[in-house]
């Protein structure tokens, strides 16, 4: 396949972007398409050498990129924006060959959502302040200087919108970047790189070395020279993680793991209840905001169930560029059978598929049906575990304090959501629910400005808005005394 490849009729560089140059590996990785297991690139291994030229790299494009003025950069962000936005189809259609997401979504929503980030944070920049105030006729005066190189480590999921989610804030910070995708889809970052380059970023201030996390990702975090590390992915690359930060005291944000819950109260408008808790579904479970343990009134379960189930078994499962699909397939062969011990166990452990419990042959390779499981005993792993795949559990509560109890009784606190028409209730149970987010009668509104991240074992931080400039930059005091 050479160092470039044809994905989709959109021709792919399959190498690394560094210092504003493309650059090979002795060794590669196959990239395979979760629709249908075919290798669709290999794709370079990078490693500690990639990574020292990446980050030196990065350094060396701070010292102008870090002084090029607030409007300059918001300039190049908006070009960027404007760039993704001309290859909305490409980028669509890279993504959905390699990640597996439905092309609708990704054409609709997603990569139109990686350009607003560009574009988001660029208009945040140029707004960004704090009102001056004063301490006995001293004047505090708030900055947000750049910072240096920021090392970025991103998942399969949602690659290029939750890359640019990142790269945006810190280009906009003022400091430049080492990214590391993740390597079951990494094509998207590359394509990436040539519209970054084309928008005129200066060489050097946003660098991918792609790789394997525990040898490129892994030699990233550790490097001295990384000012900042924000990661998405799973909580327990996130321990290795904040081990190698710990040993050069470089400050992380960690957006990870979920087992939201969804809450159904008796007052709530049931048919919206329902829609959204299949939505759960989307992209085969594999978002780390999905609400996976549906609890509901008692009251209202025996309604809610057989409607639920209705909806469910309306969903079509098969390749995500058919406009027929609603839910496509698990990422790669590995997290399918991951996904098949969690149902296994569930069974196991005395839980009842009332939907689904098993791959969907029919579908093709790495497709797992829809799945719901009720009568789960108190304790069983389902409740407890991040499945990341379509499985979703169904409790029944008896009042609130019952429903709050189950909502925050796992690890996790990224997200959670609540239906009820009782906006009394809304208010009580919201504050009471241990989550980064949660949403009322409503399911994944995003507005860029709000912050973003999980409690507990779900993260470490908030992104989004003025938060995001906060991590990236160095955010400096001066207090100036009164002039005579
Ligand atoms: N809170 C959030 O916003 C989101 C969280 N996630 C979480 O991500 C997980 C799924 O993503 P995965 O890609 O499987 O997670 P993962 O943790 O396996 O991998 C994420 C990234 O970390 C890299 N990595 C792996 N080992 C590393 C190491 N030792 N050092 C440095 N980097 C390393 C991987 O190459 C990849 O780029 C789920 O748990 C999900 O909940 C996913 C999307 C959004
Ligand atoms: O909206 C965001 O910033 C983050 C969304 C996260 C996902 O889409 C995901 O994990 O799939």
């Amino acid at each position: 396949m050479g160092n470039r490849t044809t994905v989709e009729g959109v021709e792919v560089s399959t190498e690394h972007w560094i210092a504003g140059e493309r650059a090979g590996s002795a060794d590669v990785f196959d990239d395979i398409s979760p629709i249908d297991g075919a290798v669709i690139a290999q794709v370079a291994r990078g490693g500690a050498r990639e990574v020292d030229r990446a980050v030196a790299a990065a350094r060396s494009a701070f010292g102008t990129w870090g002084q090029t003025p607030p409007a300059a950069r918001a300039r190049v962000l908006r070009a960027i924006a404007a760039g993704i936005e001309r290859r909305i189809p490409e980028l669509a259609a890279v993504e959905t060959r390699d990640a597996g997401a439905l092309l609708r979504s990704m054409q609709r929503n997603v990569v139109p959502r990686a350009a607003h980030n560009f574009r988001f944070f660029a208009e945040h920049l140029e707004a960004l302040g704090a009102p001056d105030f004063e301490t006995r006729g001293h004047m505090n005066h708030v900055r947000w200087e750049p910072s240096g190189v920021v090392a970025l480590i991103t998942p399969w999921n949602a690659p290029l919108m939750l890359a640019t989610w990142k790269i945006a804030p810190a280009l906009a910070s003022g400091a430049t970047v080492v990214l590391k995708p993740a390597e079951w889809s990494p094509l998207t970052a590359s394509l990436l790189a040539d519209i970054a380059h084309e928008a005129g970023l200066p060489p050097g201030a946003f660098n991918v070395v792609q790789g394997l996390g525990e040898e490129a990702g892994a030699a990233l975090v550790r490097h001295p020279d990384v000012g900042r590390i924000s990661f998405t992915g799973s909580t327990q690359t996130a321990r290795l993680i904040a081990e190698a930060a710990a040993r050069n005291l470089t400050p992380v944000s960690f957006e990870l793991g979920g087992k939201s819950p969804l809450l159904v109260f008796e007052d709530a408008d049931l048919d919206r209840a329902v829609e959204q808790a299949v939505g759960q579904y989307d992209h085969a479970g594999q978002v780390c905001l999905a609400a996976t343990r549906l609890l509901v009134h008692r009251d209202v379960y025996d309604a809610f169930l057989p409607r639920f189930l209705e909806r469910a078994r309306g969903l079509h499962q098969g390749d995500p560029r058919d406009p027929r699909s609603d839910i496509g397939p698990q990422i790669t062969r590995e997290h399918l059978e991951r996904v098949d011990r969690f149902v296994r166990t569930a069974r196991e452990q005395g839980a009842r598929a009332v939907l689904g419990g098993e791959p969907n042959r029919e579908a093709g390779g790495l497709y797992y049906r829809p799945t719901l499981f009720v009568d789960v005993p108190p304790g069983a792993e389902i409740l407890s575990e991040e499945v990341f795949g379509p499985v979703l559990t169904l409790q029944r509560f008896d009042d609130e304090e019952e429903a709050i109890a189950l909502a925050n009784g796992t690890r996790y606190g990224l997200s959670a959501v609540v239906f009820t028409s009782n906006r009394a209730r809304a208010e009580r149970v919201s504050a009471r629910l241990v989550a980064g987010t949660v949403w009322v009668n409503c399911f994944f509104v995003r507005d860029l400005r709000a912050p973003f991240g999980g409690a507990r074992q779900s993260g470490i931080g908030r992104e989004g808005g003025t938060w995001s400039f906060d991590f990236y930059a160095d955010v400096k005091n001066v207090c100036t005394a009164p002039w005579s």
